[in-house]
């Protein structure tokens, strides 16, 4: 049986195979549940990776607000498309309707969004896709935590290193506005904070006090996922 990245994870765990030759891995306490047990799949990932010809892998996008985290997921979204790989856009605006619509902006709140979406994003990755999470995760230690859930380098962070002064003069949705006003509290950048990125593998940024244009932009976290053999044929 194909060993899958989640395996890895429970290894040292009592592990017992059933009639069905499923690997069942007992685990008598995880978080608030209690007697509960891995459930390994017998399609592993290389075998749907196969299926679909595609490399699973997290590309994170990271920054302010108006940094142009979005625009740089649908424009990588549509380039990878076009190449014949599917991907999917985890927005943070858009998790916000549904999936994590109970959640606010505290320090705590932020976390449990990141960790939340991690998760979702290692769930695409292990389905084969290439899963691209466009969230301001404005704390390393929440970032950091979900490339650990990642196999093999599988997490790509992508900094979009724009200045606040560009951010603020974007405003497209007039937060900055309300936020200097402090008719919006705790706002990323003016009165909560953002922590860039140490060791990201690709960082995006003005050259010459010029923003490249978003395809330009994607292309260069294309030509990373093609230097990395994300799109090779599987
Ligand atoms: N207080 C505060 N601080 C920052 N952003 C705020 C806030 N309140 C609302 N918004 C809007 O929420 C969007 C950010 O959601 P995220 O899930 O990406 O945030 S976080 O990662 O949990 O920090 C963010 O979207 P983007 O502008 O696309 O980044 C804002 O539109
Ligand atoms: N590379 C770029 N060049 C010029 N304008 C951009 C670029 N990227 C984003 N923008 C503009 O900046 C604003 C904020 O972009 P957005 O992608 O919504 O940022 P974020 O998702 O980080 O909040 C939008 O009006 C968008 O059109």
């Amino acid at each position: 049986m194909q060993k899958s990245e989640f395996e890895g994870k429970i290894k040292g765990s009592h592990q017992e195979e059933n009639s069905n030759g499923r690997i069942r891995i007992p685990m008598s306490s995880l978080g608030n549940s209690n007697n509960i047990f891995w459930q390994e799949c017998p399609v592993g990932k290389l075998e749907r990776q196969k299926l679909i010809n595609q490399k699973g892998c997290v590309v994170w996008i990271t920054g302010l607000s108006g940094s142009g985290k979005s625009t740089l997921a649908f424009s990588l979204n549509r380039q990878l498309f076009s190449r014949g790989k599917l991907s999917y856009v985890l927005d943070g605006d858009n998790l916000r309707h549904g999936l994590n619509k109970d959640l606010g902006f505290s320090a705590e709140d932020r976390t449990e969004n990141i960790r939340r979406v991690g998760e979702v994003a290692k769930l695409f990755a292990d389905a084969g896709m290439i899963c691209i999470a466009s969230l301001i995760s404005p704390y390393r230690k929440d970032r950091d935590a979900c490339r650990a859930m990642l196999p093999d380098s599988n997490f790509i962070e992508v900094f979009m290193n724009t200045p606040l002064s560009l951010c603020e003069s974007r405003d497209p949705k007039g937060l900055y506005k309300l936020a200097r006003a402090g008719k919006i509290k705790g706002f990323t950048g003016i009165d909560d904070p953002y922590e860039p990125p140490l060791q990201c593998e690709i960082e995006l940024q003005q050259i010459d006090g010029v923003c490249p244009t978003p395809t330009a932009m994607g292309g260069q976290v294309v030509s990373y996922l093609e230097e990395k053999g994300y799109l090779e044929d599987q």
